[in-house]
């Protein structure tokens, strides 16, 4: 194992005892003074064996070791993939930010040129939740939403018809959000829920409304109490189960395990075909190969609500992540509406405007909010 900042405390203990502890220093993951992890010992071989086969470059035997490699560059990259000048001085990086920033000029700058377009037509708003509405945070139970985002979104869902379209499950988002005026789309929109309580358009308690991957439920619980068991002496790795699909967490793991901790997850879908992986943000994610997506979901909301050939609406998807792509691309692919990446760097995306962070969405939507209240006014 090539990694520096893992150092194993006590070399003898390898050859005997059933544990093995590793102190993890030097990294900016982990803090000062070093961290004591104990291992199983078997377990512990396993990982050093899964990445010395990842670190040994030379082993072309090894036919897995190029793929994991890859996964390993693109878990690198935040989500969507991040766009890479070919000469990497802070020159090109300034002018590839400028001719981004001029393909996907800002939701703020060019707010009037939105509000027009969507002059005497129904905004629908779809808000994905992390990195859009609560900031980016090391833990993910703790990706709390402030309340002066409550409140704006709260705001917006008394003026238009909103969702919030989200990776996670829908109990945990509506226990971050906790409101019951919206729909919810969970598990990258494998369960949608509509409002609760009766909203401004009169209507209440729809509850669930669709579930695609009914029959994945047990599969996912049963994929989950494995990785639980397989990733436990992995530090900082972490199994979150979203119902119709699962995440594990490497934002706190040292980097140099990554590609360990890609090739035990890899290893547990061998026997679950009808499972697929893909990324997010510092997250490997695991769902059914059912061709459902926050796409479809963004369809299948329009068609509840009634628009689903209506020339009149203007559905606004407002997202950070490389899921949110899909609804991008369904929103470009109609010529209608308008995609909002939220990223502060240059990204691949079908979007059509950008937007830096949570602060300015939530500036977004307040001037939504201000701008139906003046709109209404003038009627
Ligand atoms: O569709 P989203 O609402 O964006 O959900 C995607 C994933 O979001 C969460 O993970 C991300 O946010 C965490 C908290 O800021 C962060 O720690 C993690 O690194 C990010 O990937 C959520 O925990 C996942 O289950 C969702 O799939």
């Amino acid at each position: 194992m090539t990694n520096q900042n893992v150092i194993v405390s006590d070399r003898n203990p390898i050859l005997g005892s059933k544990t093995i502890t590793v102190s993890v220093s030097n990294s900016p993951l982990f803090s000062s003074p070093p961290t004591y992890f104990t291992f199983p010992r078997r377990k512990f071989l396993e990982l050093l064996e899964a990445a010395d086969k990842n670190n040994n470059n030379n082993n072309k035997n090894n036919l897995g070791a190029g793929k994991i490699a890859s996964w390993v560059d693109s878990m690198r990259d935040s989500s969507p993939t991040r766009l890479r000048s070919s000469s990497r001085d802070s020159d090109s990086d300034n002018d590839e930010k400028t001719s981004w920033i001029v393909r996907f000029p800002s939701a703020l700058n060019m707010f009037d040129k939105i509000m027009n377009a969507a002059k005497g037509k129904q905004i629908v708003m779809f808000l994905d939740y992390d990195g859009t509405l609560s900031p980016i945070v090391e833990d993910p139970d703790k990706a709390y939403i402030t309340h002066e985002m409550r409140e704006v979104v709260k705001d917006v869902a008394l003026n238009f018809p909103t969702a919030i379209v989200t990776g996670r499950s829908i109990d945990k988002v509506r226990a971050f959000v906790k409101l019951n005026e919206i729909y919810y789309a969970g598990s990258h929109g494998m369960d949608i829920e509509g409002p609760t309580n009766e909203n401004s358009y009169g209507e209440s308690n729809q509850g669930v409304l669709f579930q695609p991957a009914r029959e994945f439920v047990p599969m996912i619980e049963k994929v989950v109490k494995i990785l639980e068991e397989k990733t436990k002496c992995i530090p900082g790795a972490m199994v979150e189960n979203n119902k119709f699909c699962l995440s594990v967490h490497f934002r706190r793991v040292d980097e140099k395990i990554w590609a360990a901790l890609a090739e035990q997850v890899k290893s547990v879908l061998v026997d679950y075909p009808k499972l697929k992986l893909t990324q997010g943000r510092k997250v490997l994610e695991i769902r059914p190969t059912i061709k459902w997506d926050k796409g479809q979901a963004l369809n299948f909301l329009l068609r509840s609500l009634g628009f689903e050939h209506s020339e009149n609406v203007v559905p606004v998807y407002i997202g950070d992540d490389r899921t949110d792509e899909d609804a991008f691309k369904v929103l470009r692919e109609k010529g209608q509406g308008f995609g909002i990446l939220v990223s502060k760097v240059p990204k691949e995306t079908n979007a059509s405007y950008s937007l830096q962070d949570p602060s300015q969405v939530n500036e977004f939507l307040k001037r939504l909010v201000d701008w139906k209240r003046k709109t209404v006014g003038e009627e």
